[in-house]
C-alpha cells in the first residue's frame, strides 16, 4: 500500500476549504500503487482522488503532468482532469508535499489481461501518441539511457544480495545499451508507465488511462516497448506471442510503425527492461521505515531482460512481417 504521507483530517479539511467541490463526508488511503501517497476522497461535491506527490516526482515537473492530463483529455483521451482550486490552480501544498485533486474515472484494472485486452491497449497508446502530437510543453525523459548507470550505482554495491551475479550482469548490459541505443526514432508525448494497473477497462473497452507522472517526452516506440514488458509476459516468465501479436495489431491499427521503429524494437525492450529492474531494485533495497508500500521485485525484470537479449526481430513479439 502507498500511503508515505499521512494527512491529518484538520490539515485536509483547510485544504478542502481553498477549493469549491465541498467538505469531506471520507478519505481513505489507497492500497495500489509505489511512488505516490493517494487518497479516495468523498466530498459533498462528489468522489476524487487526492495525490500526494513523493519523491520520484520532481515539483518544476508537475506543471508538464497536469497540463498534459488537461490536453488530452481535451482530445478526448478518458484520464482524469486536475480539479482547480477557487483560484484555478491545480496544485497545492498539504502535509509538507505537493498535493493535488484530479477527477475520478470508473473503471476496473485487470490483473490478468487478455490477448483482447492487450489488442486494446495497444489502440488506446497509439491513441495517446496521436492525442500528444501537438501537445506543446515537452519533457526529458529522466529515468532514460543517462539516469541508469548512476540509478545503477545507488544499488551496485548490493546487488548481489538480491540475485547471484545480478551486479555483473548488470554492468555488462549497460555498456551494450549503450552502445546499441537507437537515435532518431519518431519522438513525442510518451506515458512511460503504462502498466496494467494504470489502465482501467469497462467489459472489454478501455475506459481510462491514469498515473502520468513519469510521462515525458521520447521515442514513441519506447513506449510500446513498455508494454509489451508490462502485459505480454505470463507469470512463469514466458512471453506470450499471441498477446505480443495482438498488442502490437492494435497498436498498428492507429498508428503504423516505422521500419526503424521496428527494428529498434528488441533493444528498446531490453532498455525498458532495465528501466524498471533498476527502480525496482533501488527500491527494494530502499524501503522508507514506516511506510506502507510493498516493492516490487526488481528479479521479475531481470528475467525479461534476459528474454529480450535473444530477441532478433520484433517478428519474436508477434509483428506480423
Ligand atoms: N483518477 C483516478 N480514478 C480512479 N482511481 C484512481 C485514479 N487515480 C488513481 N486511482 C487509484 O489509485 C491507485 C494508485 O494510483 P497511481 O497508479 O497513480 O499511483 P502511483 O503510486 O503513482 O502508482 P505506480 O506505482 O503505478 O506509479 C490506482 O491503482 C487506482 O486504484
Ligand atoms: N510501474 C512501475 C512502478 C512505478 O514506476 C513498476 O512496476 O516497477
Amino acid at each position: 500500500m502507498a500511503v508515505y504521507t499521512e494527512v491529518p483530517d484538520e490539515e485536509l479539511s483547510a485544504f478542502l476549504a481553498t477549493y469549491d467541490i465541498g467538505t469531506v463526508l471520507s478519505y481513505k488511503g489507497i492500497a495500489e500503487g509505489v511512488e505516490n501517497t493517494n487518497y479516495f476522497l468523498h466530498t459533498t461535491g462528489g468522489t476524487y482522488i487526492l495525490t500526494l506527490y513523493e519523491k520520484r516526482v520532481r515539483e518544476a515537473d508537475l506543471p508538464f503532468f497536469l497540463a498534459l492530463m488537461q490536453h488530452l483529455a481535451r482530445k478526448g483521451l478518458n484520464c482524469p482532469l486536475p480539479v482547480g482550486n477557487r483560484q484555478g490552480e491545480p496544485l497545492g501544498r498539504l502535509a509538507g508535499r505537493p498535493a493535488a485533486i484530479i477527477t475520478f474515472l470508473d473503471g476496473i484494472a485487470v490483473r490478468r489481461p487478455s490477448a483482447q485486452h492487450c489488442a486494446a491497449l495497444g489502440a488506446a497508446l497509439a491513441r495517446l501518441h496521436l492525442a500528444g502530437e501537438d501537445f506543446p510543453m515537452a519533457r526529458p525523459n529522466s529515468l532514460s539511457l543517462d539516469a541508469w548507470a548512476p540509478l545503477f550505482a545507488q544499488a551496485e554495491a548490493q546487488a548481489d544480495t538480491v540475485s547471484d551475479r545480478l551486479a555483473e550482469r548488470t554492468r555488462r548490459e549497460l555498456d551494450h545499451l549503450a552502445g546499441a541505443w537507437p537515435q532518431g526514432l519518431p519522438t513525442g508525448v510518451i506515458h512511460a508507465d503504462l502498466f496494467t494497473d494504470n489502465v482501467f477497462f469497462i467489459g472489454p473497452e478501455v475506459s481510462g488511462l491514469i498515473d502520468f507522472y513519469f510521462a515525458c517526452t521520447d521515442a514513441l516506440a519506447y513506449d510500446l516497448a513498455i508494454c509489451l514488458n508490462a502485459w505480454c509476459f505470463e507469470t512463469d516468465g514466458s512471453f506470450n506471442l499471441t498477446k505480443g501479436r495482438a498488442m502490437l495489431a492494435g497498436y498498428q491499427s492507429v498508428r503504423r510503425l516505422s521500419p526503424d521503429e521496428v527494428e529498434a524494437l528488441p533493444v528498446l525492450c531490453r532498455g525498458s527492461a532495465m528501466r524498471f529492474m533498476l527502480t525496482r531494485l533501488v527500491d527494494w533495497l530502499n524501503v522508507p521505515p514506516g511506510a506502507l508500500v510493498k516493492p516490487k521485485d526488481p528479479l521479475e525484470y531481470d528475467r525479461k531482460l534476459n528474454f529480450h537479449k535473444h530477441v532478433r526481430h520484433a517478428r519474436e513479439y508477434g509483428l506480423d512481417a
